[in-house]
Parts: structure tokens; sequence; C-alpha cells
């Protein structure tokens, strides 16, 4: 039941983006409060749930969600304990907006469909953000209407200035380019049916032992082929980019946001520092269209299916970058919620 049309939701993980999204609902976003935040470190849900009118803070993600007001969940802790926070909100009926990725293997990303289909209900969004970004709307809207023909490739770029210090060299696959696994399949309305991944020597940039960047072909079921180049240390800021090749003409997104300036005799725009700046409004937009579709009653954008397709692909790449050779990826039958 939600408070006077407005929902409460409860956020789990107050680190980063989640409490990121904590601003969000409190002062960008209407028709949302934020009524409860948990974090195991009940340090930082108390500083985070301070920030907020009668929020209460839990180290207990499981009480958080039980906690009278909580209408509706969103999930920002890491990948690893999404399971556990999804089927708790999924026990009690409660819409869920989980970050990226749903969980971190296939097996477990199935456990959370199927305990959603058993509710024979769309819950659960997950939080692939770029589905909602300006750029890659319009390269979507592009493609869908066929004006270029049918397309034959995608080109990603995935850049950060730098990764945190726990990042690993299967992170970047598992962390960084479930984006692009995930908007290679939503651009082309295909799955992804098998994974190559190759390394260059890495770069100098990288901690010891990560190698980065690394290149990932993906091939589809409608016979395009996509390949991403992540790079996690670049240093010179957060870059992504996408350009569709079709039959009859390509499509570029990422190149610039926001001013050109010339002066001194050089012309020029800046590069965002990080996702948050890069993605800022597509997040906004996101929880919009989350908070949107749970006062509704349901859920809206990428499902379940779509974070269980991912994790499946992350999985084939993973063996992929093990064992220096080609990957194919095994779904499960799509259920009919889904379709
Ligand atoms: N969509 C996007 O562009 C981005 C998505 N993410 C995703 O957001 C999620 C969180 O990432 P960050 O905020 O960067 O991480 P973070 O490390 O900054 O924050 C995670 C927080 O969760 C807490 N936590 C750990 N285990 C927990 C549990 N079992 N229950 C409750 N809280 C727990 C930690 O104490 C920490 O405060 C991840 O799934 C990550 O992949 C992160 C960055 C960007
Ligand atoms: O999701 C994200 C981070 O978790 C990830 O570590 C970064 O590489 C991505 O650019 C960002 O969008």
């Amino acid at each position: 039941m939600t408070q006077r049309g407005t929902l409460g939701v409860a956020v789990v993980g107050a680190g980063r983006m989640g409490a990121d999204h904590v601003r969000r609902i409190d002062r960008v976003i209407s028709g949302a409060r934020v009524a409860a935040v948990a974090d195991v470190d009940a340090e930082r849900a108390k500083a985070v749930a301070d920030g907020v009118d009668g929020c209460a803070a839990y180290t207990d993600p499981a009480a958080a969600i039980a906690a009278p007001g909580v209408d509706a969940v969103l999930v920002a802790s890491p990948g690893p304990a999404h399971e556990a926070a999804l089927m708790a909100a999924l026990r009690r009926g409660l819409p869920v907006l989980c970050e990226k990725p749903l969980t971190p293997d296939a097996a477990s990303a199935l456990r959370v469909l199927r305990a959603e289909e058993r509710l024979g209900r769309r819950l659960v969004q997950v939080g692939f953000m770029r589905r909602y970004d300006a750029e890659y709307l319009r390269l979507k809207a592009l493609l869908d209407g066929g004006g270029l023909g049918r397309p034959l490739m995608l080109h990603h770029r995935h850049r950060n200035a730098s990764s945190p210090p726990w990042f690993t060299g299967e992170m970047l696959l598992g962390d960084s380019a479930v984006h692009e696994m995930d908007v290679t399949r939503w651009l082309l309305g295909q799955e992804i049916t098998a994974v190559t991944v190759m390394r260059p020597r890495p770069s100098g940039n990288a901690p010891e032992g990560v190698d980065d960047p690394q290149f990932a072909v993906f091939e589809t079921d409608g016979g395009a082929l996509a390949d991403v180049e992540v790079y996690v240390n670049c240093r010179f800021g957060y870059q992504v980019q996408a350009e569709a090749v079709c039959e009859n003409g390509t499509a570029r997104i990422g190149d610039a946001h926001g001013m050109l300036v010339a002066a001194g005799g050089r012309w020029g725009g800046s590069i965002a520092p990080g996702f948050v700046e890069r993605f800022e409004e597509a997040y906004d937009r996101q929880v919009r269209a989350w908070v949107d579709a749970a006062l509704r009653g349901g859920a809206t954008g990428p499902s379940c299916w779509d974070g269980y397709a991912a994790a499946a692909v992350c999985e084939a790449a993973l063996r992929a970058r093990a064992e220096g050779r080609r990957v194919e990826v095994g779904l499960v039958e799509r259920p009919a919620l889904y379709r």
C-alpha cells in the first residue's frame, strides 16, 4: 500500500550508487520517498538515512524490506548480494529496481527469474540505465526505423579513467562490458549466441595482475557481430561510444556532449570524468520510469530475462577469456512472461 500515492522505497546498499539513488528519489524524482536504507556498514546506513526526513537505517536488508511504509525496493549492494535482496522483495510481492548485474552468474539469475515467473507478473527492473540514455534511445529508434537497412555490426568502446582497487580482470567483462552485452541485445533485438575474448599486452596504466584492456566479439542469432573494447584505466576520462554499421549507412553516438569551444588555435569539448556525470540523466529517467510503473503495480524496462541473458553472456565471456577460445552461450527457453 502506498501512502497518499507516494511509493515508500527501501534502498539496500548505501555506497556510491545507493547514496546517489537516495538523493535522486529524495530530491529529483516525484512520487517516491526513501523510507528505509540498509547497509551492512551501520555507519554508512545511518549517515545516508540521516539525510532524509523520516528514513530509518538498518544493517539487515531483510528488515529494511519488511519495514513499515516500504512498498518497493532499490537494490544497490554489490552483485553477489543481489539474489538475497531480490528474493526477500519478491517474497513480499514488492517491485524492485536492481542495479546491474541482476546477479553475477546465470544459475542465480535463473533462480530469481523463476521466482518472479511463479508470481505470474513482472516485478523486477534491472538497472541497465543505458536504455534510458538520450543518445542510445536515438540510435535504437534509428535502427528500429530501418532506414539504414539491416544492422550488420556494432562497434562499442567502454573506457573508464581508472578502476577501483578491488577491480579484477574478470570484472572488465562482468562489471563493465555487461552494459555492452545488454545494449547489443537491446539495440539489435537479438540474443548473443557466442563470445570470443582477446587481450593485447596490458596497458602500463593497468594495476598489477589486471589484464586491461580487453576486446570481446559477440555473435548474435540474427547474424550480426558486435565488438567491445573495454579499457578501464585509460586515464583521460569516461568515454562510452557505439557505432552501428548497417547495410546502407552508419550511425555513431558518444563522441561529444555539451559544448564545443574554439579558442587559442584549438577546438574541442570535454570528456565526462565518470559514469555518474555521463549517465546522470539516464539514471534519473530510469528511476522515474521505475517509480511510475511501481505506482501502477507493475514493472517496465530491462527484465529478469534481460538480466539472465546478460549473465549467461558474461559466463561465456569469462570462459572464453580463461580458455582463449570461442564459447557458445546457452540460454533456457524464454518464458512466456518475457516474450
Ligand atoms: N549502472 C551503473 O552505471 C553502475 C552500477 N553499479 C552497480 O551498483 C551496485 C553497487 O555498486 P557501488 O555503489 O559502486 O558499490 P559500493 O561498494 O560503493 O557500495 C556498495 C554498498 O553495499 C554495501 N553492502 C555490501 N554488502 C551488502 C549487503 N549484503 N547488504 C546491504 N549492503 C551491502 C557496502 O557496505 C557498500 O556500502 C553494483 O551492483 C554495481 O555493479 C555501480 C556503478 C555504476
Ligand atoms: O556500471 C558501471 C560500473 O560498475 C563499472 O565498473 C564501470 O566500468 C561502468 O562504466 C559503469 O557504468
